[in-house]
């Protein structure tokens, strides 16, 4: 690690760089703003010590420059005051520890060897993910998230995807069960596209109510009906030169299917309550989980409308289809909880992979992702072992109905209590973790005679 440390003390700099060079780190100093940013333009600084309280300048101002030049650098800060509204905001802007002066060497070693940890930590997951994503940083980081994988039908997707980006009018139809990925497809091809500088709406087509269907897809002009207070422009115009992402479009209503249709194919769209027609030129990524042809057939869904939508079509495969992409993908899902939930030495036991390797994953990726944030989460030692990842009770719940398992129960006791315990015994939360209503909680609560309160408390 190469250090600089800022502060306007001279005595303060000099006795942390004698420190410093003593632990065998590589140490700068700087008792001004302008020499500080010589150093950091002409040296690779991987940590700097920044005092908050310079004369004439906001230490948080030069927190917030170098986080924007310089990323990845860690930044420890200190302060004689301990003004905690200055660290909190520190903190905020992306400062990795505090310290407060005076402060002794042993507090400083210890916080650096935390930011040290954190650095490696973060350097290996850049790295495995770099190893393992199929994106581009740059695609990354425009679609803003990541896309994981190895298996060849993955890797055949991403192929279609690229390709559907160079082909920026033609409209895309994805389809894949829940959980696949759908969504990050849509936004693959729209960043990779020639329209990638203007917007990109993702809609859910079952989640508008009826009457106001119309408006938000075609605008309104004011005064056309009660409520339309000012002209408003509907999603067609919004994605002018952009695309739109109508997700779950086999729910679309088929009353409204014909006039989604024809602006489609026109490109035209007249705002309700107008005569006027106005030009606008979008292009349609779709996606359904459903056969839509299967609607087809029910009548439920237009034929017409279906061929405008589906010029190229991609389908995304099931996890269990794909089982190669099951390991990286939750390397790659722990080691961001690990992250987020600040559980940087977290391990993972090998025999994980083997019990997720037979699972059939229904709720595929999402349920993986879903899966892990909830073992991250209650995961109380260092290592995530099978018991953190209950498939062995998921599977026996499917015949739970037909056999008493004592197992089984004392699988599901034991997993309530953990998730109580974590959320401090807040129902609502317990209930999201464990991924179950709040009322089947408290049914499963008083089945087993589960505390409501932590029995220290009671
Ligand atoms: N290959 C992948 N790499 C990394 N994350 C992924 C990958 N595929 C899916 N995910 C993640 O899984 C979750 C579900 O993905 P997404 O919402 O795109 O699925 P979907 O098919 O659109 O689902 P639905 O049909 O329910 O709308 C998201 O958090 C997404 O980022």
């Amino acid at each position: 690690m190469e250090v600089l440390i800022l502060d306007d003390e001279i005595g303060f700099t000099e006795e942390l760089f004698e420190f410093f060079k003593n632990s065998g780190y590589k140490a700068y100093e700087a008792n001004t703003v302008k020499k500080a940013r010589e150093i950091l333009s002409s040296q690779k600084i991987d940590l700097l010590i920044l005092d908050v309280r310079i004369p004439g300048v906001s230490g948080l101002d030069i927190l917030k420059e170098v986080k924007i030049k310089f990323p990845k650098m860690e930044v420890i800060v200190v302060s004689a005051h301990g003004d905690m509204d200055t660290v909190i905001k520190a903190i905020r802007f992306g400062a990795f520890d505090y310290l407060r002066k005076p402060f002794r060497h042993l507090d400083m070693q210890i916080a650096i060897q935390r930011t040290q940890k954190f650095h490696e930590l973060n350097q290996k997951i850049n790295h495995l993910e770099e190893k393992n994503s199929l994106i581009s940083k740059s695609l990354k980081e425009k679609i803003d998230r990541q896309f994981i994988g190895v298996s060849p039908q993955i890797q055949k997707v991403l192929k279609q995807s690229l390709l559907a980006g160079n082909y920026a009018d033609a409209n895309v139809l994805i389809t894949g069960e829940s959980g696949t990925g759908k969504e990050n497809i849509a936004r693959i091809i729209h960043h990779s596209s020639s329209r990638r500088d203007h917007e990109l709406l993702a809609v859910n087509s079952n989640a508008i109510t009826g009457s106001l269907l119309e408006s938000e897809f075609f605008g309104h002009k004011k005064g056309s009906f009660t409520g339309a207070n000012a002209d408003k422009i509907g999603y067609f115009e919004f994605c002018d030169k952009g695309t739109l992402f109508l997700d779950e479009i086999a729910d679309m209503p088929f009353n409204l299917q014909a006039k989604l249709l024809r602006s489609i194919e026109e490109k035209v769209v007249i705002r309700v309550g107008d005569t006027k027609p106005i030009h606008t030129d979008f292009r349609i990524i779709s996606a359904t989980n459903v056969n839509i042809e299967e609607n087809v057939n029910k009548k439920k869904f237009r034929l017409d409308l279906l061929h405008r939508l589906n010029t190229l079509h991609i389908h995304i495969p099931p996890l269990r289809e794909r089982r190669s992409d099951i390991k990286p993908l939750l390397i790659y899902f722990i080691n961001s909880f690990k992250i987020k939930f600040n559980k940087p030495n977290l391990k993972i036991d090998n025999i994980i992979f083997k019990g997720l390797m037979k699972y059939n994953f229904p709720g595929n990726v999402r349920e993986l992702r879903n899966m892990v944030e909830r073992a991250v989460i209650l995961c109380e030692g260092e290592l995530l072992g099978a018991d953190d990842f209950p498939i062995e009770s998921k599977k026996a719940s499917e015949i739970e109905n037909n056999s008493d398992s004592l197992n089984l129960k004392s699988v599901e006791v034991n997993l309530i209590k953990k998730a109580l315990k974590a959320t401090k015994y807040n129902q609502k939360s317990t209930a999201e973790i464990l991924g179950i209503s709040r009322d089947a909680l408290i049914r499963k609560m008083k089945k087993h005679e589960i505390n409501k309160h932590s029995q220290e408390e009671s």
